[in-house]
């Protein structure tokens, strides 16, 4: 895959940030449950957090494979970090950007865009995840304002982040068209952070239930048309999966080399495991799957870049990367035999983050069910 100039400076720029800034702090912010809000922080400044943004909204104007690229880099340093940045480029400031109002564009994503602002993804529920449409969540008119009855589920950032796009049913008889978008300030009296989730990984990154009490908006805030909500979830979603993607991609990279590199330190019978051949094909494997899984991940990129439909080719990215990357990362463990089950050793942790990326933003069964339609006659 041959890169432009601006792109290799992307991915140079994020792979020094997690070298010095996210490796040498993800095993003590995964074992404190740390919000790595310097780091965000450092992100913004170095405009990772609007990447896909315009400059005239206080983005970086980047394109989709420059964003895979960084975000690789950003998974390789931290998945938790990582899911925090992707979520906030692609379903948080997207959304705004191409369904948002002049007025919502320079209130909210200009300062999301800038990293001042955190964004968060307030579709899923207790009992609507994969069937998206089965939302409860209630928005009623009240004058100008609308009025948010409902409960939602593994939001992230949904305590530390500052603007969420919430997702509500707006006319109950209508189906999926009877879902609106709004935007809510986390600030906003009745937005509740019920409670914070204990995960098997990603433990940087806050997973929250969220439960909106009586929570009122000023009808401004509605994104897009009163029932355009569920177009626009499914429209953000498959930006959201090549993110995911190439998070994927990331962590299965950093449990490789890790593996690699103690392959040609560790020495077992006389020898450099390395020069096992059992060894030696395990990582040859490793490296194919890492490489074929960023293929389809910046194909998938290149067709957004170019506005050419790209969902099956997103769901395909998202379904083979994550689901390689758990591959990829058990073997990295396999490699490191006993070392690797401990916290001493990065796979470890590694291995944990990287699992919900075949679960989030639409499980592997989705990916398969959406790439399925696009066969059918
Ligand atoms: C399972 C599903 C794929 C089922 O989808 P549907 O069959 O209900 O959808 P359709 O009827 O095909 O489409 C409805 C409507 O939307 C338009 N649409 C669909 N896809 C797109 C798209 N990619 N771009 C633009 N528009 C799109 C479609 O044309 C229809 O419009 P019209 O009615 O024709 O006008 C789906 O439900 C699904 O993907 N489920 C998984 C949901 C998921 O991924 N959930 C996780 C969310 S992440 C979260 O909430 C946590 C936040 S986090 O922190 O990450």
């Amino acid at each position: 895959m041959r890169l432009e100039d601006h792109q290799i400076m992307v991915r140079d720029t994020a792979r020094e940030f997690a070298e010095n800034e996210l490796k040498p702090n993800a095993a003590k912010w995964d074992a404190h449950h740390t919000f790595p809000a310097e780091a965000i922080a450092g992100l913004g400044e170095l405009g990772f957090l609007g990447m896909l943004v315009p400059d005239s909204y206080g983005g970086a104007g980047m394109d989709h494979v420059a964003y895979a690229l960084a975000l690789e880099e950003i998974a390789a340093g931290d998945g938790a970090t990582s899911t925090i940045m992707s979520v906030h480029n692609s379903v948080g400031c997207m959304p705004i950007l191409k369904f948002g109002t002049e007025d919502q564009k320079q209130k909210f994503l200009v300062p999301m865009a800038q990293g001042e602002k955190i964004g968060a993804f307030c579709l899923t529920e207790p009992q609507a995840g994969s069937d998206a449409s089965a939302l409860r969540t209630r928005a009623v008119r009240d004058g100008d304002h609308w009025v948010i009855n409902g409960s939602k589920q593994f939001i992230t950032s949904g305590s530390e982040g500052d603007i969420a796009i919430v997702f509500a049913v707006t006319d109950p008889d209508a189906g999926k068209r009877g879902i609106s978008a709004f935007i809510v300030p986390t600030d906003t009296p009745g937005y509740v952070v019920s409670r914070v989730e204990e995960k098997l990984g990603q433990n940087a990154s806050d997973t929250c239930q969220i439960t909106f009490v009586e929570c009122r908006v000023p009808a401004e805030n509605m994104l897009g048309d009163e029932g355009q909500g569920y177009k626009i979830a499914l429209a953000n979603l498959e930006g959201g999966r090549i993110g995911i993607a190439a998070q994927s991609v990331g962590m299965a990279r950093a449990a490789f080399e890790a593996a690699r590199d103690y392959a040609n330190e560790r020495e077992t019978f006389g020898k450099k495991i390395m020069e096992h051949q059992a060894v030696a094909f395990r990582l040859a494997d490793m490296a194919t799957k890492i490489d074929a899984a960023r293929l389809l991940v910046h194909r998938a990129a290149e067709l957004r870049d170019d506005h050419k439909p790209c969902l099956t080719e997103a769901c395909m990215a998202k379904m083979f990367a994550s689901e390689i990357a758990e591959e990829v990362c058990s073997a990295a463990i396999q490699i490191h035999g006993g070392y690797g089950y401990l916290k001493d050793f990065p796979v470890e942790r590694i291995y944990r983050d990287v699992r919900v990326c075949q679960i989030y933003e639409g499980t592997s069964d989705i990916q398969r069910m959406v790439i399925a339609r696009s066969l059918a006659d």
